[in-house]
């Protein structure tokens, strides 16, 4: 399941957190990258050595409250994150990501906008699978939640640029199959219960999603 959020934070929180990251240092991308990633790797990112800015944990703090991301996540533990910029002809080649980072396992990854859509051309993120490509232009505030197992990159920057906040979860429900029909039956859970209230039905579906996570947590 990829799942785009929208209005993942509240705009004026962005916008305040996003101008915060922008007054922080930036350096080399490659830096972090592993072997063959490195090789397509072309983008600038906050510099992560030393003390982390407080704006950074702010950002993940806000999103890890959206309830969309909690129902599609269920995040057992974060990597650490990070701001990635991207300016003109600036791109990132495909690759996959590092099945491990430090002690996380890496089950999901994740690209929350940061800048204002119509302010930079290109910059898509693109994921492949075999039946071809889909890409997602991610402004403010746009969230793309993907199992890192996609083959993906990032389309070069014609114009403007785009910063993003990206991350890695290890989820508490290891398969992404798994996590896709918890995440359907929560969604029909609230979808019963906002309409109809504590029905037999709801309390069938609550039975079978809280029996399947029971069984599959990890
Ligand atoms: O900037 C993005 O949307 C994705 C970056 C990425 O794929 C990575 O850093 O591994
Ligand atoms: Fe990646």
């Amino acid at each position: 399941m990829i799942l785009h959020i929208q209005n993942s934070v509240e705009s004026a929180t962005l916008v305040a957190i996003t101008e915060a990251l922008l007054k922080e240092p930036f350096v080399e991308g490659h830096e972090t990258a592993g072997r063959a990633a490195k090789l397509v790797k072309n983008n600038r990112q906050l510099r992560l050595r030393g003390e982390k800015p407080a704006a950074l944990f702010m950002l993940l703090n806000h999103l890890k409250k959206n309830s969309l991301f909690k129902s599609a996540t269920f995040a057992k533990q974060f990597t650490n994150v990070m701001v990635n910029q991207y300016q003109v002809q600036q791109e990132y080649g495909l690759h996959i990501d590092d099945a491990l980072m430090g002690q996380v396992r890496t089950d999901i990854s994740f690209t929350l906008g940061l800048s204002d859509i119509n302010t930079f051309e290109g910059g898509e993120l693109v994921i492949e699978d075999t039946t071809g490509e889909r890409s997602w232009k991610l402004g403010a505030g746009d969230l793309l939640l993907y199992p890192s197992h996609y083959l993906h990159r990032v389309n070069a920057i014609r114009n403007g640029q785009r910063l993003a906040m990206i991350g890695w979860i290890q989820s508490h429900i290891r398969l992404p199959h798994q996590r896709e029909l918890l995440f359907d039956l929560k969604c029909s859970m609230q979808e019963e219960f906002e309409q109809r209230g504590k029905t037999p039905q709801y309390d069938r579906l609550s039975k079978s999603y809280n029996n399947l996570l029971r069984e599959w947590v990890d």
